[in-house]
């Protein structure tokens, strides 16, 4: 599998594909991970940045949030320059920048988003205020797709977490019928079983995504990955369905390519370049 053939890279515009998350200076998730992402699957990236963390592959040591209306004029004065294709959205930190980024979904983006409503890092530190998570709730049916894990989909829902894929099925379905979601992607990497199973839900269809689980504690920033894939393949792709599938492909050769390669003491990044397809 390869991203979309162009015959003529350098005079082909790119499917142009803008991040709104926090910065991970550890290169594993958030803002880099999107951004790196985005290049290994053929899309121009842009970011605007809701907060810095202090964090590496062992941890978050601190957040530095960045204020919401420095928020909305990060996104405002790009896209009155650069017409978007599609949103990724990751961690918004608190109440206030989910409440700006709903303003921008609701008339000022022009592009499908894709949300991924973090709640807690691979370390289990927490990346959005408890206090957030009543406007989280109201985010969710403006954007096109959702990509919860088992945790922040029992949050979002107010029940207990998922334990096998029937009951996930119900929550993916949940998401849509209670909420308002439009399209879900939950994600089962914390599940556990010999394949990590994703379930699909656009209101209409369930579709099991599934991929052999890889042994590996190197799992830092796979969320982040697979969010912006499908921000970054959905413009190439004829549906949001196949753009996930895609997607979740090319995460688990990023898992899968992040084998052996030593970065940091704790949970190791995932690791992206264009050869990643075909891993899976
Ligand atoms: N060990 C693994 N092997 C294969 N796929 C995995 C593994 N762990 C996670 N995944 C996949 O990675 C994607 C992200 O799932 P996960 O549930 O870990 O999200 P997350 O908790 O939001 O990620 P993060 O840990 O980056 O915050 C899903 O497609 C999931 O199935
Ligand atoms: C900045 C940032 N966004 C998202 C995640 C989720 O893994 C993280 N660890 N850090």
């Amino acid at each position: 599998m390869t991203p979309t053939d162009t015959t003529d890279g350098a005079a082909t515009r790119p499917p142009v594909v803008l991040s709104i998350a926090g910065s991970d200076p550890s290169g594993g998730a958030g803002i880099q991970a999107d951004l790196k992402t985005f290049s290994a699957l053929g899309a121009y990236g842009c970011a605007a940045i809701t907060a810095l963390t202090a964090q590496s592959t062992r941890g978050v040591t601190g957040v530095h949030v960045v204020p919401p209306e420095f928020v909305t004029a990060q996104v405002r004065t790009l896209v009155d320059d650069v017409a978007l294709d599609s949103v990724k959205i990751g961690m918004l930190a608190d109440a206030a920048i989910v409440e700006a980024v709903g303003e921008l979904l609701g008339d000022r983006l022009g592009a499908p988003a894709v949300l991924d409503p973090v709640m807690v890092a691979t370390s289990g530190d927490r990346l959005l205020d408890e206090d957030a998570v009543a406007a989280m709730r109201e985010l969710v049916p403006r954007a096109a797709v959702i990509t919860p894990n088992l945790h922040e989909a029992a949050v979002l829902l107010g029940t207990e977490v998922a334990a096998d894929v029937a009951a996930m099925e119900r929550q993916a379905c949940q998401l849509v019928e209670r909420l308002g979601a439009r399209r879900v992607l939950l994600k089962g990497g914390h599940a556990t079983g010999e394949d990590a199973v994703d379930v699909w839900f656009d209101g209409d269809r369930v579709e099991l995504l599934r991929a052999p689980r890889v042994d590996t504690r190197n799992t830092h920033g796979t969320g982040c990955t697979l969010s912006s894939a499908v921000a970054a393949l959905f413009p190439q792709r004829a549906s949001w369905l196949e753009a996930a599938r895609d997607a979740k492909d090319y995460l688990t050769g990023a898992l899968r390519a992040a084998d052996g390669l030593g970065i940091g003491a704790g949970n190791g990044p995932v690791h992206h370049f264009h050869d990643v397809w075909g891993r899976a």
